[in-house]
């Protein structure tokens, strides 16, 4: 799914309407009808509604859905804020309906002091702001959005579009902004609901189509892109009846430390379960028994050191393996820095570089340089602060992440709640599988096996890493759904992977 600006949702709404047979005005009667249907889903008319509206055309969606909801039996309040001598023309004839129709239902606010007495039961809409917020809310306005948030505990806060006073495609941190429980947006996720933060603020999110142009959304270019079953559909190879081991490649996992060799089980486990043809992991000794024994389909290399890898680099000049994953429970010692070093030297396909390899690359940044082209980096945002350093907010966290893509000539992803991934083409894409219950050890660990796992398989790097992700959060989300968020473990995702590869697809 395309993740389009403030600007081109504009130009969406304007092309929709010239190109198709629907005016302005019934774009709007359609977008707040489908406010109320997903309204009356969700409560009855016992709860009082109050409606506070803009004098944009956020605020025109309220005013129907203020004529709609009393249509439909519902008690609406209606507030609309003086911040402007100028409303949208939409919003003018629609405050002329619903003055025709409930003129007593419509109340003024050009002050805080003008701010009602709410109801116990009373649901708050919030249609002040959409995508029309440009600058930060101040004065009075600011006032009004803090004084509705002071009543969330006690009343839900529904926004229509976007919370009021977040700027869709532009950081609001330490902005006024309504705090929703629900955020009911047209047609596409705006790029700030999937910034950590704003966690806070749009409460469940949900996409109400309202026939936007399929010609303008397929038609325009775009950074920014949510992976969906449709782009996860294109990427899938299924396997092929005349395929041997050969046919899906052979990857290395370099990995483990003592007391870390779980990190290296875990990823070879689920490089397993991602379909690799053969898998090889090379382990300093400690690791040995442990490995064989928990993972007998893998092979294993055993470095001459008992308690960390040091010498992974020897061979790799001849060496035939389809993909190499490095980092997962490493440990960061010189030796282990060094023989980076002189794997980096010969070694020129696309790796896969986590955790305590990513950390050496923040130690000694002249081995970043030597990185091979396309290889995926799998920082989460304290490894990617010590590898590319900080950011006032997440959009110019965002920013830094594409230049250091683009620049580098890598894939690096940043994880969170949507893994945001970077390509060196400039794109982004954000990952919208996964839960708060791979908030545990080790499943960082896991996704660098599947990456690895698809790499070694032919995919391209771009291919894996959408892939990749997309499969991990799934699983995650299928552990959770039988373990629960709290009880599941890393080890519950890798045991996920096979319905996710079956249903996620
Ligand atoms: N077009 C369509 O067909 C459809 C559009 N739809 C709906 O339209 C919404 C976009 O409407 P929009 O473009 O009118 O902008 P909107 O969010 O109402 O804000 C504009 C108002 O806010 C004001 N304002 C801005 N910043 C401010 C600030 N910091 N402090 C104070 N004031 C500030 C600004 O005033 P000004 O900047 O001119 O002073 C102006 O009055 C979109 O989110 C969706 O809900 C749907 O119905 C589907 C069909
Ligand atoms: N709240 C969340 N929602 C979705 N995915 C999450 C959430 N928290 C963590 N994850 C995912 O779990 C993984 C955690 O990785 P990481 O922090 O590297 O773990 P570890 O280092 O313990 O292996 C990432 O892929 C991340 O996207
Ligand atoms: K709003």
């Amino acid at each position: 799914m395309k993740i389009f600006s403030a600007e081109q949702i504009r130009e969406a709404d304007q092309f929709t309407i010239q190109h198709t047979p629907i005016s302005s005005s019934d774009l709007m009667e359609r977008a707040a009808g489908k406010c109320v249907s997903w309204y009356e889903d969700h409560f009855t008319p016992d709860h009082p509604v109050y409606i506070f509206c803009g004098k944009g055309n956020n605020g025109g969606d309220g005013l129907v859905m203020a004529r709609l909801l009393q249509q439909h039996g519902y008690t609406v309040n209606t507030f609309i804020l003086q911040h402007s001598n100028n409303p949208s023309k939409d919003h003018t004839l629609k405050l002329q309906q619903l003055t025709d129709h409930y003129p007593s239902s419509i109340h003024s606010i050009g002050d805080l002091s003008d701010f009602p007495e709410l109801p116990a039961n009373a649901v708050i809409i919030d249609a002040i702001f959409g995508t029309g917020m440009s600058r930060p809310v101040e004065g009075w306005l600011a006032g009004i959005i803090h004084r509705i948030n002071d009543h969330r505990l006690q009343h839900t806060i529904v926004s229509v579009d976007l919370p009021s006073g977040m700027i869709a495609d532009e950081s609001s941190v330490h902005f006024p902004v309504i705090q929703a429980h629900y955020t009911l947006s047209f047609e596409f996720y705006k790029l700030a609901f999937l910034l950590p933060e704003n966690a806070m603020l749009t409460g469940e999110v949900h996409i109400l189509p309202i026939g936007l142009s399929p010609e303008y959304i397929s038609n325009t270019p775009t950074r920014y892109h949510l992976t969906d079953s449709t782009i996860i559909k294109t990427i899938y190879r299924p396997r092929t009846p005349f395929a041997n081991k050969g046919t899906y490649g052979h990857a290395l996992l370099i990995a483990g430390s003592y007391g870390k060799i779980g990190a290296a089980v875990l990823s070879a486990k689920s490089c397993l379960r991602s379909g690799v043809g053969l898998l090889s992991c090379y382990v300093p000794q400690c690791g040995y028994d442990i490995m064989q024994i928990s993972e007998p389909c893998a092979m294993c290399i055993v470095d001459e050191n008992t308690h960390y890898n040091t010498h992974f680099h020897q061979g790799m000049e001849s060496a035939r393996y389809k993909a190499i994953g490095i980092g997962p429970g490493l440990d960061t010692q010189t030796a282990t820095a060094k023989s980076l070093e002189r794997l980096l030297a010969v070694w020129k396909s696309p790796m896969v570089i986590d955790a305590d390899a990513l950390n050496l690359l923040s130690i000694y940044p002249s081995l970043l340089q030597e990185v091979p082209k396309n290889s995926i980096l799998t920082p989460h945002p304290k490894e990617f602060e010590r590898l590319f350093g900080s950011s006032q907010n997440d959009i110019d966290r965002l920013e830094l992440l594409s230049r250091e893509a683009v620049s580098r000539h890598l894939y690096i992803l940043l994880k969170g709640r949507y893994t945001a991934m970077a390509c060196p083409d400039g794109s982004i894409y954000f990952n919208p599988t996964g839960n708060p219950g791979m908030a545990t050890g080790g499943s960082g660990d896991v996704l660098t096996g599947i990456l690895t796992g698809l790499l070694a398989q032919g995919y391209s790097s771009k291919e894996a890493l959408l892939f990749g992700v997309w499969i991990h959060g799934y699983a995650g989300d299928l552990a959770a759904a039988e373990h629960s968020q709290e009880a599941m473990t890393a080890a519950d995702i890798i045991n996920g992977l096979g319905k996710a590869f079956q249903e996620g697809i």
